[in-house]
């Protein structure tokens, strides 16, 4: 396919997404399989099509006066893309899956200069979420919101039970690999430009392997900063599928022990598979039901708490989640949040610590839920964050990354990660 036709498949997409009010992974999923002709280089350039348009949605609509699906294709075209009239008319000539070539007026709206759009436009962030994140980011919060509706990296952690950051980097030379700058064990691959294609590393005999898992690098670093050492036990209190319980038990030295519950099974499900591929032999899964964690109370060294949250700092990877989020799904997380520190708490020894972890860059989910915890709980004192920080990833804490409650908080602009929160809390021994 040439680009117009793909400009069309973005636009049916995208319209798709609206009208069923699916995600954008299905809706993409849907199109490949009514479209079979469609190589993977097509699909992968619809998909960069789809997702920029996304993530860029609110300075698109604004610059075309339109927030139609045919209006943000074609100003990830002309805006993000570096087409120009001029190249837009000779590939539109003649290819008869284009759709109706731009019109004037649409090249020209694409040029509009954003500098007097309202700040939530120009940080394409929804209006509503301004005040929190201008609370976050101080005067930055703009640039912030920028950095959010970029294109993400694929970053992955070297797994120390079977392989070294440098097997890995050699074992997928053919995508030129390059470590990362914070997490000691990462490795990314930059985002490419316009319809570069991520690379497909699973399929890599590396990964079949175990040594290495697709781990973003803000996650690999607040996974460190939860402080696991060899030989304690340790409870993951919300596992999901594994990412924070593999990158505990290779910290740990697969000695010690780690109790990995999650409350959704079908969340949990996946982390038998990724627990023997990676080779850990320290982690038992406790699958949720009644009772489950009751013999750990006040038995654990360190609990963590990798919450359920908005997911605001994923927001360049699922840009869908950016305009779907409402202040009913916020109250709603933090209430979750709320509960499970009040229940994480529990299971710590005197002297435990509780690592408190979102991909959410709001201070509702996360100097507030700490602050309303310690009011609740005064037993508790914050630790820290620098000394961690120096002793989990042995460098000093770069400038501007703690919170005003003693936190931390990492973002696209500020380390070229996911947007991240980890704050550790002592109970009193
Ligand atoms: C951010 S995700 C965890 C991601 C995972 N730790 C990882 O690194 O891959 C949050 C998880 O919390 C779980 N959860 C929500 N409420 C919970 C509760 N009350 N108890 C335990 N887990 C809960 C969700 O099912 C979800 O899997």
């Amino acid at each position: 396919m040439r680009l117009p036709g793909r400009l069309a498949a973005a636009i049916e997409v995208l319209a798709d997404v609206e009208q069923r009010r699916r995600p954008v992974s299905e809706a993409l999923k849907a199109w490949g399989l009514d479209n079979r002709f469609a190589g993977a280089g097509d699909r992968a350039a619809i998909g960069n099509l789809v997702y920029d348009a996304l993530r860029r949605r609110a300075s698109h609509a604004f610059a075309m006066g339109s927030d139609s699906p045919r209006a943000l294709v074609l100003a990830v075209a002309l805006r993000d893309w570096g087409e120009t009239r001029e190249s837009l008319v000779e590939a539109f000539a003649g290819d008869r899956h284009a759709p109706e070539p731009p019109s004037e007026a649409e090249i020209a709206a694409a040029a509009t200069d954003l500098a007097a759009a309202p700040p939530a436009i120009r940080a394409d962030v929804p209006e509503w979420l301004a005040p929190s994140l201008e609370r976050a980011f101080g005067p930055d919060w703009v640039e912030e919101g920028q950095g959010m509706a970029g294109r993400p990296s694929l970053d992955l952690r070297a797994n120390a039970l079977k392989a070294s950051p440098e097997k890995v980097v050699k074992s997928l030379a053919r995508f030129s690999p390059q470590p990362t700058f914070i997490a000691p064990f990462g490795i990314t691959m930059p985002a490419g430009p316009r319809d570069a294609r991520t690379p497909n590393v699973t399929t890599d005999e590396g990964y079949q392997k175990g040594w290495f898992e697709v781990q973003d690098q803000g996650s690999q670093v607040v996974a460190a900063l939860a402080g696991a050492r060899e030989g304690e036990q340790v409870l993951d209190l919300c596992a999901g599928a594994g990412g924070k319980t593999l990158a505990l038990a290779a910290t740990m030295g697969n000695r010690g022990q780690i109790f990995a519950y999650d409350s959704d099974r079908a969340r949990l499900a996946p982390i038998y598979e990724r627990l023997k591929r990676n080779g850990v032999r320290n982690a038992q899964v406790r699958a949720p039901q009644p009772g489950a964690l009751d013999d750990l109370v006040g038995k654990m060294d360190r609990v963590v708490v990798d919450a359920p949250c908005t997911g605001t700092g994923t927001w360049r990877r699922r840009p869908d989640t950016k305009w779907k989020l409402t202040p009913e799904l916020l109250a709603q997380r933090q209430a979750e949040q709320a509960a499970l520190l009040a229940e994480a708490q529990a299971y710590l020894r005197p002297g435990g610590v509780l690592a408190y972890i979102t991909c959410s860059i709001l201070p509702e989910e996360n100097d507030d839920r700490v602050a309303a915890f310690r009011a609740a709980h005064p037993g508790f004192e914050t630790l820290d964050i620098a000394q961690a920080w120096r002793s989990a990833l042995i460098t000093d804490l770069p400038d501007g990354l703690a919170t005003p409650a003693g936190g931390l908080c990492l973002t696209p602009r500020r380390t070229g990660t996911d947007g991240f929160y980890c704050h550790l809390l002592r109970k009193a021994g």
